[in-house]
Formats: C-alpha cells, sequence, structure tokens
C-alpha cells in the first residue's frame, strides 16, 4: 500500500529525513512515534502531498506518489489532525459532505454515506450542530467521519488524541481500531503517548536521527 525507499527530506540546508525506509501494507495498523520535531508530521505530509520536495521513493499502490493525482490522492487516503481543522461556520452535515464535494460526488452518493457513518459513530444526533456546540472527542469523531466519507483504503492520523483527556483519547483510539476492522483500512498513526500504545498493542515505528525502526 505505502512504500518509502530512501526517503530524504530536508527543509533548507536541514535535513529531516534520511535513507528512510517504510512499509505499510493493505490493511494494516501501525503507530508512529518519536521525539518532537522527529519529523513525524513532515514524514506524513510527503504522503499527502502537502509536501512535495523529497529524494528517495515513496509509492503509493505501487505508483509513484508525484503520478497520482491529488482528487484521486484524496479518495484513497483519509486525513486526520490533533486540532481536528472543522470549518466553525459550517455544520457537522455540512463538513463531512464537504469531503465528498471536493471530489465531486453527487449529494444522492454522499448524504446516505454521511448518515451511516454518523450513526456508526454515535453523532447523528448532531449533525446539525456546529462545532463549537460538540466536545472535543465528538468534533474527533466527526473529523473521522469527513476522513472515511470517500471510503478511503488508508487513513493517515497526526496526533489525533494530542488535545483529547486520556479517558478520550482511549474512546478515540478505540473508535479508530474498530473502524481499522470493520472498513478494512490502513492506518497510520502519529503519537506521542505511550499509554495509548500501551493500551492498543500494534506495530509501532520508532522515528530517530531521520530514520524509523520497527518495535
Ligand atoms: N515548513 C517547514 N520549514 C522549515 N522547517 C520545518 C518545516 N516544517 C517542519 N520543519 C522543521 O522540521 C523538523 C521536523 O518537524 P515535524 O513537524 O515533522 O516534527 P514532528 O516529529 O511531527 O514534531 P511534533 O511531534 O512536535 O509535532 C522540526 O525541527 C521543524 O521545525
Amino acid at each position: 500500500m505505502i512504500w518509502l525507499e530512501n526517503v530524504y527530506k530536508s527543509y533548507g540546508k536541514r535535513v529531516i529525513l534520511q535513507d528512510l525506509h517504510l512499509h505499510l501494507e493493505a490493511g494494516e495498523f501501525a503507530f508512529l512515534q518519536g521525539r518532537s520535531g522527529s519529523g513525524k508530521s513532515t514524514l506524513l505530509k510527503l504522503l499527502y502531498r502537502e509536501q512535495t520536495d523529497f529524494a528517495g521513493r515513496i509509492e503509493i499502490d505501487a505508483v509513484p506518489i508525484g503520478q497520482i493525482p491529488k482528487f484521486e490522492l484524496r479518495r484513497k487516503m483519509g486525513v486526520i489532525f490533533q486540532s481536528f481543522e472543522l470549518l466553525p461556520r459550517k455544520t457537522v452535515m455540512e463538513n463531512v459532505a464537504l469531503a465528498g464535494e471536493v471530489v465531486g460526488k453527487p449529494w444522492a452518493e454522499i448524504e446516505p454515506e454521511a448518515n451511516r457513518l454518523l450513526e456508526r459513530v454515535g453523532l447523528s444526533d448532531v449533525k446539525d450542530c456546529f462545532p463549537d456546540q460538540l466536545s472535543g472527542g465528538e468534533q474527533q469523531r466527526v473529523a473521522i467521519v469527513r476522513a472515511l466519507l470517500n471510503r478511503p483504503r488508508l487513513l493517515l492520523a497526526d496526533e489525533p488524541t494530542g488535545n483529547l483527556d486520556n479517558e478520550t483519547a482511549f474512546e478515540v483510539l478505540q473508535l479508530l481500531k474498530e473502524l481499522h476492522v470493520e472498513e478494512n483500512m490502513a492506518m497510520l498513526i502519529v503519537t506521542h503517548s505511550e499509554r495509548l500504545i500501551e493500551q492498543f498493542p500494534a506495530k509501532t515505528w520508532i522515528m530517530e536521527q531521520g530514520r524509523v525502526r520497527v518495535v
């Protein structure tokens, strides 16, 4: 699914990733852990193509990432962030629907899938609310639904529980793990949290000095 070989990335003269190798199979679940500044977000940004300047090989489903049109990448992968990144003036349903609209899906396709996923994560009752009317855990569940709307085969999560208390972080991770199985989706989850990694044992990559090692 994701294949990185000999990847180098620098910002100016600062080398962030060097000779990095990482393979994530279809349907696999893995954590990416590492100290602040070790390059975890940079790695995700290369995968969802917010950063396009790198050396080495990055392939998604055996296609070099630079050859995959952006809209196709959006269908292939969902992304969630620590800060949820919901649009404050749009309702829950409108926030979720946006993911379908940007890839040109008709409302008739968007609506049933949005309703199915909102129901699945227990948010049907708040679909007409605005993000600031929801708790942090609920906002992150909206972001998860938005990321899953196009049925991607891969979910990238950058510190998805970083703004949540321990109990809510546990619930969000539990939900992600369940969706990973139910939707048969690969997930790469960046986290600082030793606690979560202990609570949800899974393949874990540690990022150090620009490289990753598996533990
Ligand atoms: N656009 C940029 N331009 C220049 N330097 C950058 C840029 N983005 C990140 N960096 C630097 O690259 C290094 C790695 O940043 P990155 O955000 O990937 O680390 P991280 O492991 O995700 O950190 P954290 O856990 O604190 O989020 C940091 O030293 C950061 O200052």
